[in-house]
C-alpha cells in the first residue's frame, strides 16, 4: 500500500518479477473469453489485489497521457515510476503527487532494460499511429501488462484483447497482458450501437454514424484539427469516407458502418447522432427499454431518455445515450451519444483495462457521477 512519510510517499517493496501473484491466481481461475457479449462486472472478489503497481508511460506529454497521469495520481494503487517525451524531458512531472517523477527520453531498448530489470509491472503506450511498434517489439515476451491507446493493434487477433470492457468478456481483459485500447468515436459508436445491432435493418450499410468531435481529439501536433482560429464558428468535415474508426466500428461489431466524423470548435467531448433502420417496426419506448436492459448496472454508460448534450459530458467518465427518435415508419430510430474523448474515449477506459488486468477492481480511481 501507499504510505506518506514525512511529505513523500512510500511504496511497499514488492518482488520484482511480474506478474502480480493475484493476477496469476486471476489469470488461472478466469474461464477462457469467447465473443463480444454483456458480461457482468468480475466484481471484488476476483478483483482483490492491493499490492500498487509500477506504470511506465510513453507519451506522456500527450492530452491522453495527461488524463491518465491525473487519473493516476488520485488511484490508491497505481504507482508512476517512469514518463516518457522527447520534448519535456529533464523537466519534472509536476501533476504527480505521490513522488518525484523526472521526464525521460526512453528509447525502445531503455524501456526493454527497465522491463527485464523488473522495475514496471504495466506500460501504456500514448503515441500518435504507427509509433509504438519498436517498443512493443522490445518487450517481446515480456509478462508486464502493455496497454496501446493508439490504433495499431485493435485489428491484431494476436493482442490479447480488445479493451471495451462493456461489451468484450471482462475475463478476457483481465487474462490478457496485451491490451488495445479502443478509439473515442469507436467506442462511443459501439456502445450505442451494440443493444440494437439484432434489429439492425436497411442493405449493405445499416446505419450512418455522425460524429462530431472537440479539437483535442487531433492530439497537440499542430494540424488543420486543432488550430483553434480556423476552427473558430466553423465545423471541420474530414475523412468522410475510410476514417480508421469506421473500420474499428464495423469490424468488431460485425456490421457494415458509415461513419462521418468532423471537428468543432470545443476543447473536449464527442457527439454521435446515429440514424438507425429497423427490421421490424419498433417505438421508442421499446428501443430504450433494450438499452436499459442491456447496460443494466453499469457505471459508466447511462442511458436518458432526451438526447444528450456534449457540454455536460465533459470532464465526465462515462457515455450517455439517448434521443431513441422513432419516425413515423417505426422502422427508423435516431440514437445520440456523448462521450468525453480524452476519458471514456481514452484514459478512463484505459484504466478501466489496467483495473481489470492488474487484479483490481474495475472503477478503482475512476469518479463515478
Ligand atoms: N486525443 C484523443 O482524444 C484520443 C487519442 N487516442 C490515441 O491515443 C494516442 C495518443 O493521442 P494524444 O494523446 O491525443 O496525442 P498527442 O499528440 O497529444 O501526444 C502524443 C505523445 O506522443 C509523443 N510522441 C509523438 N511522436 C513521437 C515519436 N515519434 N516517438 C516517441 N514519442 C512520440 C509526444 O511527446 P514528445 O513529442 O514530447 O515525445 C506525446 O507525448 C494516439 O494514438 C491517438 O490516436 C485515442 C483515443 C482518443
Ligand atoms: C478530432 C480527431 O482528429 N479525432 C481523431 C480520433 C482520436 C482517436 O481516437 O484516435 P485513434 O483511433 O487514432 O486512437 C481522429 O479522427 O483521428
Amino acid at each position: 500500500m501507499l504510505s506518506a512519510t514525512s511529505g513523500t510517499v512510500r511504496v511497499a517493496a514488492r518482488p520484482l518479477t511480474s506478474p502480480h501473484p493475484v493476477l496469476s491466481l486471476l489469470r488461472a481461475i478466469c474461464p477462457t473469453p469467447s465473443t463480444q457479449t454483456g458480461t457482468p462486472p468480475l466484481g471484488k472478489k476476483n478483483a482483490s489485489n492491493d499490492t500498487p503497481s509500477r506504470i511506465g508511460l510513453i507519451g506522456a506529454r500527450g492530452y491522453t497521457g495527461q488524463a491518465l497521469i491525473n487519473l493516476l495520481n488520485e488511484h490508491p494503487n497505481m504507482d508512476i515510476r517512469h514518463v516518457s517525451s522527447r520534448e519535456l524531458e529533464g523537466q519534472e512531472l509536476k501533476e504527480y503527487t505521490k513522488r518525484k517523477i523526472v521526464y525521460e527520453n526512453l528509447s525502445p531498448e531503455e524501456v526493454a532494460q527497465l522491463d527485464k530489470d523488473g522495475k514496471v509491472d504495466c506500460w501504456v503506450m500514448a503515441l500518435p499511429n504507427g509509433v509504438c511498434g519498436p517498443f512493443v517489439q522490445a518487450l517481446g515476451q515480456s509478462s508486464s501488462l502493455v496497454v496501446d491507446l493508439s490504433a495499431d493493434y485493435r485489428f491484431d487477433d494476436t493482442w490479447g484483447s480488445y479493451g471495451l470492457p462493456e461489451l468484450v468478456q471482462r475475463s478476457k481483459i483481465a487474462q490478457a497482458t496485451r491490451i488495445s485500447n479502443p478509439g473515442c468515436y469507436a467506442t462511443g459508436s459501439q456502445l450505442a450501437l451494440a443493444p440494437i445491432v439484432e434489429h439492425l435493418g436497411g442493405m449493405p450499410t445499416r446505419y450512418q454514424v455522425f460524429g462530431v468531435s472537440g479539437y483535442s481529439g487531433a492530439g497537440t501536433k499542430p494540424s488543420p484539427k486543432n488550430d483553434v482560429n480556423l476552427l473558430a464558428d466553423n465545423l471541420m468535415p474530414y475523412s468522410l469516407t475510410g476514417h480508421i474508426h469506421e473500420r474499428e466500428i464495423s469490424h468488431h461489431l460485425g456490421v457494415p458502418t458509415a461513419f462521418i466524423p468532423h471537428c468543432a470548435s470545443w476543447f473536449r467531448g464527442i457527439h454521435l447522432t446515429i440514424n438507425i433502420p429497423l427490421n421490424k417496426t419498433m417505438t421508442s419506448r421499446d428501443i430504450r427499454q433494450i438499452y436499459q436492459d442491456r447496460y443494466a448496472g453499469e457505471k459508466l454508460v447511462k442511458v436518458v431518455g432526451e438526447a444528450p448534450l456534449v457540454k455536460s459530458i465533459q470532464n465526465k467518465h462515462g457515455v450517455e445515450i439517448g434521443g431513441f427518435a422513432v419516425d413515423s415508419t417505426g422502422k427508423r430510430v435516431v440514437v445520440c451519444a456523448t462521450i468525453d474523448n480524452l476519458n471514456k474515449g481514452a484514459a478512463t477506459q484505459c484504466l478501466q483495462n489496467m483495473n481489470l488486468a492488474l487484479g483490481y477492481d474495475e472503477y478503482q480511481g475512476i469518479p463515478l457521477d
